[in-house]
C-alpha cells in the first residue's frame, strides 16, 4: 500500500467512504497459459450502488472494507487493524479462481461474480475520539444494507471487531427496511421479522460492558439492540478460550443464552458432535451473519492480530464449519476482523484471511442457480 493511500491520510477527521481502488487488484499475468490461468484480480469489478445504472445485473458477492481500529484503541488493544482492508485485498487478488468455479460459470458471467465497494475509513488522528467509531459504523452499515438489498452476499473486511456491530446493523436494516442506525427509537416487537443467527469464530466473547462501543462489546450491543426490538438473540461463539475471557463474561454469556463451542471442544470433541451442535444452532434461525475474528487462530499461523492466541483453533476445523454453515443457504453477511498488518510475518495472517475469504466466496457461488 502506498503512503498516499486514503486509509493513512491523517489530514482528515471523521468517517469517509472511498470507492473501489483498482491499484490494489494486481497479480501475475500468464500469457503462455490457457485462459483458465485466471485470478480474482482479473474478474473483480466496482460495486454498483442502488443509484447507479440499474440495467447492469448485481454482483453475487460484494466486498466492503471497514478501515477502522478506533474500537481496538478504546479497548486498549494494539492498533493497526485499520491498515488491513487494502492488505487483505492485495493478497486475495492474487489467488486463482478454482477449476470448480470456472466449470460452473460461463465466461460471460465472470464479471458478475465479485464486486468491491471500497472502504469506509475511520480517520481518528491516531487518538481516542468520542463519536468517530459510531460515524464509521453508521456509514459502513448503510453500505452493507445497500449490498444485501441488492441480493449480493456482503463480505466485510475489517478493521477491528467493532465491525461486527456495524455488519449486523447493516443486515438488520436490509431485512427490516430501517433507513439508518436508530438506537434511541425502539421499534415495536416484530414477530414476523426474520430470526438472525450470529456465528463468531473468536477466542473472545466480545460481550463486554463499557460506556461506549469498542472491539470488545459488539455482541452485547447487538443483544441489547435485539431486546429493544423484541427480537431473540441467537449467538454462537466458536473457539472461545477459558483463559481469554473473565468469569464475568462467561456469566453474561450464560444470561444471554450464548452457544459456546470452546477452543478445547474444537480440538477434542468428535467432528460429528461439533457439526450437530452447529446444525442445531443453524436450524433455529432464518438468516446467518458469520464473523471471523482472526485471533481465533494460533499465533503461529496468524501472528498479525491485536491479541494473539496461545492455543487457537485449527484452520481445517474452521473450514469444515464454514462448509456446514454455507450449505444452509442462510448466510447473507460475513466479515473478517482484527488482522493487524503491522504485526504480521511474511503476510501469513493476510494469507490465511484471503484463503478463508476465497472459500466463503466459493461456497456462496456454488450455491447459485
Ligand atoms: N476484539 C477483541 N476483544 C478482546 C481483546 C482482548 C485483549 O486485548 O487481550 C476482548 O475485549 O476480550
Ligand atoms: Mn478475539
Ligand atoms: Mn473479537
Amino acid at each position: 500500500m502506498s503512503s498516499s493511500h486514503p486509509v493513512t491520510d491523517n489530514a482528515k477527521v471523521g468517517a469517509e467512504q472511498v470507492p473501489f481502488d483498482t491499484s490494489l487488484w494486481t497479480g501475475r499475468a500468464e500469457p503462455d497459459e490457457s485462459e483458465r490461468a485466471l485470478y480474482w484480480y482479473q474478474v473483480v469489478g466496482a460495486h454498483q450502488t442502488a443509484d447507479d445504472d440499474d440495467s447492469k445485473a448485481n454482483s453475487k458477492v460484494t466486498l466492503v472494507g471497514f478501515a477502522c481500529d478506533q474500537g481496538v484503541r478504546r479497548n486498549l488493544g494494539r492498533v493497526g487493524a485499520k491498515l488491513a482492508p487494502p492488505a487483505i485485498r492485495q493478497t486475495f487478488a492474487k489467488l486463482p479462481i478454482t477449476p470448480i468455479l470456472q466449470d460452473k460459470f460461463d465466461k460471460a458471467d465472470y464479471g458478475l461474480l465479485l464486486a468491491d465497494a471500497g472502504d469506509v475509513i475511520c480517520h481518528d488522528n491516531d487518538s481516542l475520539m468520542p463519536d468517530v467509531l459510531e460515524q464509521t459504523q453508521a456509514l459502513y452499515s448503510q453500505q452493507v444494507s445497500d449490498i444485501i438489498q441488492q441480493d449480493s452476499l456482503g463480505i466485510g473486511i475489517g478493521g477491528g471487531h467493532a465491525i461486527a456491530y456495524a455488519s449486523y446493523m447493516g443486515l438488520w436494516q436490509a431485512l427490516n427496511n430501517d433507513s439508518k442506525l436508530d438506537e434511541n427509537t425502539p421499534k415495536p416487537s416484530q414477530s414476523n421479522a426474520p430470526k438472525i443467527g450470529i456465528i463468531n469464530f473468536d477466542a473472545h466473547l466480545d460481550i463486554r460492558n463499557a460506556p461506549k462501543g469498542t472491539s470488545g462489546t459488539p455482541f452485547r450491543q447487538i443483544a441489547e439492540h435485539n431486546q429493544a426490538h423484541g427480537q431473540p438473540f441467537h449467538y454462537c461463539a466458536i473457539g472461545i478460550s477459558q483463559f481469554s475471557n473473565t468469569a464475568a463474561l462467561f456469566d453474561r454469556a450464560d444470561e444471554l443464552g450464548v452457544t459456546i463451542i470452546s477452543d478445547d471442544n474444537c480440538a477434542r470433541d468428535s467432528w460429528e458432535n461439533s457439526a450437530k451442535k452447529l446444525n442445531e444452532f443453524i436450524d433455529q434461525v432464518d438468516v446467518l451473519y458469520v464473523t471471523i475474528d482472526m485471533d481465533a487462530f494460533p499465533a503461529s499461523i496468524v501472528p498479525g492480530v491485536s491479541a494473539p492466541a496461545a492455543k487457537g483453533i485449527s484452520l481445517d476445523f474452521t473450514e469444515r464449519c464454514l462448509e456446514v454453515i454455507f450449505a444452509s443457504g442462510k448466510v447473507k453477511m460475513a466479515d473478517f476482523a482484527e488482522i493487524n498488518p503491522t504485526y504480521d510475518i511474511d503476510a501469513r495472517s493476510c494469507k490465511v484471511t484471503a484463503r478463508l475469504l476465497a472459500l466463503m466466496v466459493q461456497h456462496h457461488l456454488l450455491l447459485q442457480d
